[in-house]
């Protein structure tokens, strides 16, 4: 079996994984992901114990338990950049022999869900709202650097999509289901749709502070496409990334959105924390 290059694979020297800081015991199989590092002690201060705490940089991990099962709740800082090396270092961690340097005949499947916080782009959308991501739909780069295989729904959606922002240049987004497992477990009293996953905060979400934007309306122009069963129902940084990623390497995964702003009403919350804190325990209540 061909062995991964010192390059390729990078293990520190305590055996641990490169960015994450994490040796493949730290982790369990049902892994939440959150952006904010300060987020995963608000997660973790729920557990019943508290086996584990790491980090390094943005990631910071803890690992515990909630009644009988093992989770670990790690943060991924913002953007799809730095969930390409929180999804692979993940993946790695179960699925790569680190001493052999070479990937197991038998491949784990994690349960990743992401508690994330989110501006909603329809007007029945209102703030407080806890939305789960139906797909993520990438308008970031990503994915363009890996091989994907959609599923004909999920490319018959995206043909819709396609056509509706032929119009704006530059613009070629990739898409991605939730897992249907996880929704069922997680999500099926939550009102769910499209999460569009933007390469950034300002111009890429429709924000226009002082730098002038070349797109005009984005959010009018999320907000009015329409299939027969999906609508765009929210933009942030990471969900497509984390849908796509997971897909590619057999990990399940699903978004659930604390949404802190109603970008068709501009207004933003004043009490994030406590929409957040709603997002976490109902989590945490269904695992
Ligand atoms: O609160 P988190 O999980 O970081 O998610 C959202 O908030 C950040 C932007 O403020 C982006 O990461 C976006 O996706
Ligand atoms: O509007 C918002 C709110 C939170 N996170 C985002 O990325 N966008």
């Amino acid at each position: 079996m061909e062995k991964l290059s010192n390059a390729d694979l990078i293990i520190n020297p305590d055996g641990s994984i490169y960015h994450l800081n994490l040796l493949p015991e730290d982790i369990a199989d049902t892994v939440i992901t959150v952006g904010d590092p300060d987020r995963v002690a608000e997660v973790s201060k729920h557990f019943d114990h508290i086996e584990l705490k790491k980090g390094k940089r943005e990631f910071i991990t803890h690992t515990g338990s909630v009644g009988k099962n093992r989770v670990t709740v790690i943060s991924t800082g913002i953007g799809t950049d730095n969930i390409d090396i929180v999804f692979n270092e993940l993946d790695a961690l179960v699925n790569i022999d680190f001493k052999e340097r070479t990937v197991n005949k038998e491949l784990k499947s994690l349960n990743i869900i992401r508690i994330g916080t989110s501006g909603a782009v329809q007007p029945d959308i209102p703030m407080g709202t806890i939305l789960a991501s139906s797909y993520g739909l990438g308008f970031d780069a990503l994915m363009h650097y890996y091989e994907q295989q959609p599923s004909d729904n999920e490319q018959a959606l995206l043909n819709q999509i396609n056509q509706h922002f032929s119009h704006i240049e530059g613009i070629n987004p990739y898409l991605t289901q939730a897992s249907e497992d996880l929704l069922k477990q997680f999500a099926h009293d939550l009102p769910t749709g499209i999460t569009a996953t933007a390469p950034g905060f300002y111009a890429p979400q429709g924000r226009q502070v002082r730098a002038k934007n070349t797109v005009n309306n984005f959010i009018g122009q999320l907000n009015s496409f329409k299939s027969a069963n999906d609508r765009i129902t929210n933009l942030e940084m990471e969900t497509a990334g984390i849908y796509a990623l997971a897909k590619t390497l057999g990990h399940k995964a699903l978004s659930i959105n604390a949404i802190l702003a109603s970008r068709v009403k501009f207004e933003f919350s004043s009490n994030p924390n406590a929409i957040v804190e709603k997002a976490i325990q109902m989590t945490l209540e269904r695992i």
